[in-house]
């Protein structure tokens, strides 16, 4: 199949491209490289536009006839969102849209969507499962389950089928060392806690350490960006297939704490993590895992990734081989901030 990929400069969709042309697909990206990297789009071709941008979407379906489309481009800070609203109701909501009028006129019936945990907002029951009530909490949640909502109304209408993946934390980065994580501004987790380990960072901010969790960090369920990307083919098999249109949850079932990826950012790099206690990141639920039974079951999907030290390794392996490279400063373990707030996993934390 020719699959029209966009946002397939970014992390979640660059490894999908890989997936895809591995699988003997052609992924062709549609990215503004607004936060994609154009060096990471090596398995088909790259057309630059925007999914604003109708007069864009019509030449490259014209031009390349994609047989479906995986939609990952969208803003995904959350604090973000909450600042400035306007900018992802536009890209999520309108940009959405705009590219399902472009499947219509074209004339293309599946799409498979990024959607997230963040529709589920601060669930009540744990682990959370497809039919737990999607209650948003902030901005870029609610721009989620909007589009979830829109392609359910455009099928009713229009008869395009979709699948509404609800990917929990994307973590990792490809095993062969190809592609990873490359935010800017980088916010997450993982990267940052090895970027201190490393020396590239400032130290570790824990965000909260008196949350109602087993060890007062939040807990998050971390799912492996190749597991992601082994799902979107899946997913577009399933609607060539015929399958019913429908969301899954992607994750693990794992909760893993702040301080338990600290660890394993720890093991992985055999480094100390210098940490800073700090506040909780407003927006920040206390806790999110989840069930992916129906993917499982319809889908077939199974992560192969489970547990957080690998999928941390395989993050430390890009760093340490894509660092110098990517322009992110390797440093040295010595030259390590130290300072009277700071506190390394071997002292202990607190
Ligand atoms: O410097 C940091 C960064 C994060 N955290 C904590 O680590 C956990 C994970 O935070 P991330 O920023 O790595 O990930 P989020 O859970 O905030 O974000 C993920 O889930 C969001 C929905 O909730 C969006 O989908 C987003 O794109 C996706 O990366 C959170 O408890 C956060 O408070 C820290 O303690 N310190």
């Amino acid at each position: 199949m020719r699959i029209l990929v966009t946002g397939g400069a970014g992390y979640i969709g660059s490894h999908t491209c890989k997936a895809l042309a591995q699988a003997g697909h052609t992924p062709i990206v549609f990215d503004n490289l607004s936060s994609g990297h154009a060096d990471a789009v090596r398995w088909g071709p790259l057309y630059i536009g925007d999914i604003l941008d109708p007069d864009a979407l019509d030449a490259v379906f014209a031009n390349y006839r994609p047989d479906a489309v995986l939609h990952f481009a969208a803003l995904a800070y959350v604090g973000e969102s909450v600042t400035d609203p306007s900018r992802y109701y536009r890209v999520n909501i309108t940009g959405t849209q705009t590219l399902l009028d472009a499947m219509r006129r074209r004339g293309v019936t599946r799409i498979v969507l990024s959607s997230s945990c963040a529709t589920y907002g601060i669930p009540t029951v744990l682990p959370i499962s497809e039919d737990t009530p999607q209650q948003p909490v902030n901005p870029y949640g609610f721009t989620k389950l909007a589009i979830e909502r829109m392609v359910a109304d455009y099928e009713r209408a229009y008869g395009i089928r979709w699948i509404a993946l609800r990917y929990f934390n994307a973590a990792g980065a490809d095993p062969d060392g190809e592609l990873g994580e490359r935010h800017d501004p980088e916010t997450h987790a993982i990267p940052l806690a090895i970027g201190a380990a490393l020396g590239t960072a400032l130290p570790f901010s824990v965000f909260g350490s008196d949350y109602p969790t087993p060890d007062g960090t939040a807990v998050r369920d971390y799912v492996h960006v190749t597991d992601l990307a082994d799902a979107h083919m899946r997913a577009i098999i399933h609607l060539d297939t015929c399958g019913n249109s429908s969301a899954f949850n992607l994750s693990t079932g794992h909760g893993t704490s702040v301080r338990a990826v600290v660890s394993a950012v720890a093991i992985a790099t055999d480094l100390h993590v210098p940490l800073l206690y700090s506040a909780r990141r407003p927006g920040d639920p206390p806790a999110l895992y989840a069930r992916a039974d129906r993917a499982a079951q319809v889908l077939g999907w199974q992560p192969r990734f489970v547990s957080i030290v690998p999928i941390v390794e395989t993050a430390v392996s890009w760093f340490l081989k894509n660092g110098e490279r990517k322009g992110h400063r390797i440093g040295t373990p010595e030259k390590n901030y130290v300072g009277n707030k700071v506190q390394s996993l071997t002292r202990g934390i607190k």
